[in-house]
């Protein structure tokens, strides 16, 4: 009877470091490959190093791909790192973080997505970290998923802006908040990019309206121009009538013509209209529903 020897600790290891060559010869080599992308980039005067829905699709992509014992949420963490170290190659990037008031959460929610090396600035509230990112101090900001009615909100402050402010452009944890600290576990980024559908998308709209209307009224509106709300999440009391948040399934651009029918048919109702902006639907989210 013969029977395999034991694997050897030793050859075991040697394995372990010819597959850990591997993968570093394999990031040089995708470095050189971003290099290129940059250069294209350039060349075809192609918006900006950082292309947040570009990143969704890569992850999504290998969280497909994964398997076996190795953690989803850690194999997101590397390539988080991985692709945030690519965006800094190819110009400055820096993230500006709220971050008061015994809130750690957002800044931990935030050095995991946009990587421990990104330089990050804290700021006491969301108008400042606005400021960082309309000044270009900051590349991106990071503010907490706008939400009920809280005092404070920040979404307002992004009402009738141009297309070239801030805008909310992705959602975090895109996979797990792993040890994130206590609150604040679920955040927007903001940016000045030009958005673009990851495919598999949500949009914030602010509607300004002259007086309120129901939830079940906003929603009918919106279905008649073909916009499915996906929640109602925030309202506030303007001097010139409430503004709604509304969270839509799918992407919606600033020149979607769905808009111009939604405005259309709401009329006198509907004072104001502004796209905040898109996020990437996050892994935890696509793959639980
Ligand atoms: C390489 C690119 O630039 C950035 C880095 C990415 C990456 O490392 O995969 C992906 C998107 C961008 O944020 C790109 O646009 O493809």
């Amino acid at each position: 009877m013969t029977s395999a020897a034991a694997p050897n600790l030793d050859d075991l290891r040697r394995r372990i470091d010819a597959i850990d060559d591997g993968l570093l010869d394999l990031i040089h080599q995708r470095a050189t490959i971003v290099g290129a992308v940059a250069a294209a980039k350039r060349a075809t005067g192609s918006a900006g190093a950082f292309r947040p829905g570009r990143e969704a699709q890569v992850m999504r992509r290998l969280a497909a791909r994964h398997h076996g014992p190795f953690g989803l949420a850690t194999m997101v963490r590397l390539w988080r790192e991985i692709m945030c170290e690519f965006t800094r190659l190819q110009g400055p990037f820096a993230v500006a973080v709220q971050f008061a008031d015994g809130r750690p959460g957002l800044w931990d929610l935030a050095r995991d997505h946009f990587g421990a090396e990104t330089p990050m600035t804290p700021h006491g509230d969301a108008r400042a970290v606005l400021a960082a990112v309309d000044g270009g101090s900051a590349t991106v900001g990071v503010l907490p998923t706008p939400a009920g009615t809280a005092d404070g909100a920040w979404w307002p402050q992004l009402r009738g802006a141009a297309a070239d402010r801030a805008r909310i452009i992705s959602r975090l944890p895109f996979a797990s908040p792993g040890s994130a600290r206590g609150d604040g576990l679920d955040a927007v980024a903001v940016a000045r990019l030009p958005s673009e559908p990851s495919g598999d998308d949500r949009s914030f709209l602010a509607l300004d309206l002259a007086a309120p209307l129901p939830d079940a009224e906003i929603s009918r509106l919106a279905a008649a121009a073909g916009l499915s709300i996906h929640a109602l999440p925030a309202v506030i009391d303007a001097p010139d009538g409430p503004a709604r948040l509304a969270e839509i399934d799918g992407y919606v651009g600033d020149d979607d013509p769905r808009l111009g029918r939604l405005r259309e048919d709401a009329g006198q109702r509907l004072r104001g209209l502004t796209v905040l902006g898109a996020y990437a639907i996050p892994l935890s989210e696509s793959r639980a529903g």
